[in-house]
């Protein structure tokens, strides 16, 4: 695994995260070691319990390790002080959840905006333009969220997490409350990004199929990464994971 590949868009060095203490404490990352190169999509996988959202959580700035750095290209997020931390989410990460996480008095675009809104910057023309019409979006950009289907919400928040052009976006089963057509057409919109505009992105999934749109499988069980693999098919993914107790 790349530890300390000088062109890792996110490091992560001797992660460990401990929740509670004495006998109930638990061990949700046990010492990660994992550099994500720039311009590349990784999926996250394991079974339920080994430690996934918390590496995400982590790698993202929204929960700091018990020990061990984060490293957001030079900037290490493990000692910012909260303030710094929000800003720095705020300008330079982008999120995509399962649930959308849309605010539903807002129009599409005003969803779109709104982290440039909290930034207090103006959204630049062309690039809102530009991410309107790669999200298929073009249609419904007066929308609200409730006058849109789970894809095209979803397509919003992708949208949402591109518009401040971020260093690093990480999704949390973006897939996982979408049809399976629309899933796959979510997934394809995801792969295009890293592939024409070099968006870095991580992604947790439970599904094989989703990891295999990835250029890097990560398999984490009980707070390690025990393997990984490059440019998977879904069902190499599906029998590692198997093996794993997945
Ligand atoms: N806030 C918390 N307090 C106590 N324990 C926690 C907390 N968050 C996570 N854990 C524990 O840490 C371990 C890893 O949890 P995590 O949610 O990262 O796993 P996961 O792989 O994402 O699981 P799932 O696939 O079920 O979402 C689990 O044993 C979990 O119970």
């Amino acid at each position: 695994m790349k530890d300390f590949d000088s062109t890792a868009a996110v490091r992560l060095i001797e992660v460990t995260r401990r929740f509670g203490r004495g006998k109930s404490a638990v061990a949700a990352l046990r010492g990660v070691s994992v550099g994500l190169r720039a311009g590349t999509f990784t999926a996250i996988m394991g079974p339920s319990g080994s430690g996934k959202s918390t590496l995400l959580q982590c790698a993202a700035g929204l929960d700091r390790p018990t020990s061990g750095r984060v490293l957001l290209g030079e900037t290490d997020l493990a000692t910012m002080s909260e303030s710094r931390l929000t800003k720095l989410r705020r300008d330079r990460i982008g999120f995509v959840f399962q649930s959308f996480n849309l605010i539903p008095a807002l129009t599409a675009r005003q969803n779109i905006t709104l982290p440039l809104r909290l930034a207090g910057r103006r959204a630049d023309k062309d690039w809102l333009e530009d991410l309107v019409k790669r999200t298929g979006l073009s249609q419904r950009i007066g929308h609200r969220p409730t006058e849109m289907s789970g894809g095209q919400q979803q397509r919003v928040a992708i949208a949402r997490a591109l518009i401040t052009r971020p260093a690093v976006v990480f999704g949390d089963e973006p897939t996982g409350a979408l049809d399976i057509a629309t899933g796959r057409e979510i997934l394809g919109l995801l792969r295009e990004v890293v592939d024409t505009l070099g968006q870095t992105l991580v992604m947790v999934t439970h599904d094989p199929v989703a990891a295999s749109y990835a250029d890097q499988v990560l398999f984490l069980a009980d707070g390690s990464i025990v393997d990984s693999m490059d440019r998977p098919g879904a069902d190499q993914v599906a029998a590692r994971l198997t093996r794993l107790g997945g």
